[in-house]
């Protein structure tokens, strides 16, 4: 846990911000001392985790959004501003997935995943560093991917192409804009419960406890687990830190080699 105070007076963009990991992110950094703008669809998503923030003694504005419409992102962009006068960081962390066999996935829900984790992460990505470019100011990037992204994932060609490329996307930004002050980071989780992705990749208990034995440490990893992370990435202790993708997996995409007969095969 980083020390109360870590991110005093920064202020944080989260898209997904109001439920999942999310949310867990955004209560880790009001703790740190920031300040906390939620950005999602659903209104009422946002406003209980404002609620609980405001609980913690926080301080969020919520900003109902579409992160696939570049205009509605740049609204979002502008109301952070005009609350709060500043932006110190930006977590791409909204998403969109089911398992979809790809033959049967249609144009429609190829876009809809495509659209929300790739477009809605170079939306805002875009808006945030023009501001940061524009102010001659630094800030922080964090992308939330997936670490299908690089090993692949059967039935989510949607979300893995998207997953990497906004990987590629990291990459590349925290290289373009690095004289510029800005640095772009990752972070991959491996299957974290209690979170939205349980209802569209393990809907089962049969299929929650196959995905806990494909991971070596043998557990779903929790929100929190997460959230302290991405605070010290976001946070001055990570600042030669640029271009990385952190993956908190419990060894799960190491271990895909298991072979038969070992402890977890
Ligand atoms: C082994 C574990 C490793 C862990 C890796 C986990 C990695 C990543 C995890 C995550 O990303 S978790 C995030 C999960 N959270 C969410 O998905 C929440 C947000 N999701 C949504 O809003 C919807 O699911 C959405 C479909 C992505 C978007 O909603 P929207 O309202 O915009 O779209 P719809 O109009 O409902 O649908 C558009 C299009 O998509 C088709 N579709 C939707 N669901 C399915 C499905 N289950 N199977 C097949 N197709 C689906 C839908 O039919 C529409 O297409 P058309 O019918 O119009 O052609
Ligand atoms: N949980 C896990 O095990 C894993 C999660 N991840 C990644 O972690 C991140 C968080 O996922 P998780 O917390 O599990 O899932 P959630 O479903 O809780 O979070 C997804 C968030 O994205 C928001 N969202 C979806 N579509 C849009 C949109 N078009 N515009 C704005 N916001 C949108 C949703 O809010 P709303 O409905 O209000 O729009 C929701 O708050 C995602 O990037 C996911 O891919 C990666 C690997 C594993």
């Amino acid at each position: 846990m980083l020390p109360p105070g870590t991110l005093q007076d920064r202020v944080a963009i989260i898209t997904g911000g109001g439920t999942g990991l999310g949310k867990a992110m955004a209560l880790e950094f009001t703790r740190l001392g920031a300040r906390v703008v939620l950005a999602s669809r659903k209104a009422e998503n946002l406003e209980k985790a404002a609620a609980e923030i405001a609980e913690w003694g926080g301080e969020a504005l919520t900003v109902p959004t579409d992160v696939r419409d570049p205009e509605q992102v740049d609204r979002m962009v502008q109301a952070a501003l005009d609350r709060f006068g500043r932006i110190d960081i930006l977590v791409n962390n909204a998403a969109g997935n089911f398992v979809c066999p790809a033959e049967e996935l249609s144009v429609n829900g190829w876009n809809a995943v495509v659209n929300i984790v790739l477009h809605g992460t170079f939306y805002c990505t875009r808006a945030v560093a023009r501001h940061w470019i524009a102010q001659g100011r630094g800030g922080n990037i964090l992308n939330i991917i997936a670490t299908y992204a690089w090993t692949g994932g059967p039935g989510t060609v949607h979300s893995a192409a998207a997953k990497a490329g906004v990987l590629a996307m990291t990459r590349t930004l925290a290289v373009e804009w690095a004289a510029k002050g800005i640095r772009v980071n990752c972070i991959a989780p491996g299957p974290v419960d209690g979170t939205g992705a349980a209802p569209q990749l393990w809907p089962t208990e049969e299929a929650r406890q196959a995905v806990i034995r494909s991971v070596p440490l043998g557990r779903m990893g929790r929100p929190e687990e997460i959230a302290h992370a991405a605070a010290y990435l976001v946070s001055d202790y990570a600042g030669f830190i640029t271009g990385e993708v952190l993956t908190i997996d419990g060894g799960q995409w190491l271990g895909r080699g298991v072979f038969k007969g070992s402890p977890r095969s």
